[in-house]
């Protein structure tokens, strides 16, 4: 089922983060009363790692129970552990580090330098997400995540999604490996919309003037398979946290700039 967009416009890229910050800690907290845990799915990005430095700066974070909470990605870079370009690196640095989380919470995507060649980590990537599942009562092939983050790329990309590519087409699988991407690096882990869509709530992020002209193909009615973002919806919320910038191509009537 998919839900309407509803799109908030912030000042610029450190109120969007700062304010997208406080409403993830409220949709942890809120999650985590009504069914005990939470599960959130990150994106890379630097739209996504500046909502997690502000969420890690943020004295609300102490609202969170920070030992039930599932982190899960919504996409990968390929690369070794530890890589400085690893979506996984770069949400340590920002946050993961310095909260109490379990190793066991953090359901990082396989490293390069790890067992599993592209496609075998794939696999094993959507194993984890069906086991997950599965313990938590659903039929699903994922975990309804509380959320889930995606960046928009000036391309309209989202996770490791690309107009065009065979990825954005996948129906079956809920976890794939990306060969030939446009942006470095080429090979990629990425959800595929289905599973994108088991979220309960979407968010996506878009900051500065090089996503105008994207946000305003995605949400204008261009097909998924030409702009991946206007396929990515939750089941009960899809939200798109913008900036002025990057929403300077779309009418004034279809946001609102308030933060509630
Ligand atoms: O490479 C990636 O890019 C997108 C968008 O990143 P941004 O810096 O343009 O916001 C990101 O969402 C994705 O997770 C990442 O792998």
């Amino acid at each position: 089922m998919s839900t309407t967009p509803e799109l908030v416009v912030h000042q610029d890229k450190a109120e969007m983060a700062g304010a997208a910050a406080a409403r993830l800690i409220t949709l942890i907290v809120e999650a985590q009363a009504e069914h005990g845990s939470a599960s959130i799915a990150l994106t890379g990005g630097r739209n996504g790692n500046g909502l997690l430095a502000a969420l890690a700066e943020e004295p609300g974070r102490d609202a969170i129970d920070w030992g039930r909470l599932e982190i899960w990605w919504s996409d990968e870079r390929y690369l070794p552990d530890g890589d400085p370009e690893r979506n996984a690196t770069q949400a340590r640095e920002a946050l993961l580090a310095r909260v109490p989380l379990d190793p066991g919470q953090v359901h990082e995507m396989p490293a390069s330098d790890g067992p599993y060649e592209p496609d075998a980590a794939a696999q094993v990537y959507a194993a984890e997400l069906a086991d997950a599942a599965s313990r938590a009562g659903s039929h699903g092939a994922v975990p309804a995540f509380d959320v889930l983050l995606l960046g928009v790329g000036p391309d309209t990309h989202v996770a490791s999604l690309f107009p065009e590519l065979p990825g954005v087409r996948e129906q079956d699988r809920s976890v794939i490996a990306v060969h030939g991407a446009p942006k470095p690096p080429p090979t990629r882990l990425s959800l595929t919309l289905p599973a994108i869509r088991a979220a309960r709530e979407v968010w996506l992020l878009a900051a500065g003037e090089d996503k105008a002209e994207a946000v305003r193909i995605a949400l204008s009615g261009t097909g998924e398979l030409q702009a991946p973002a206007a396929g990515a919806y939750g089941t009960r919320r899809t939200l798109w946290l913008l900036d002025t910038d990057a929403a300077s191509k779309l009418p004034p009537e279809m946001y609102r700039t308030d933060v509630a």
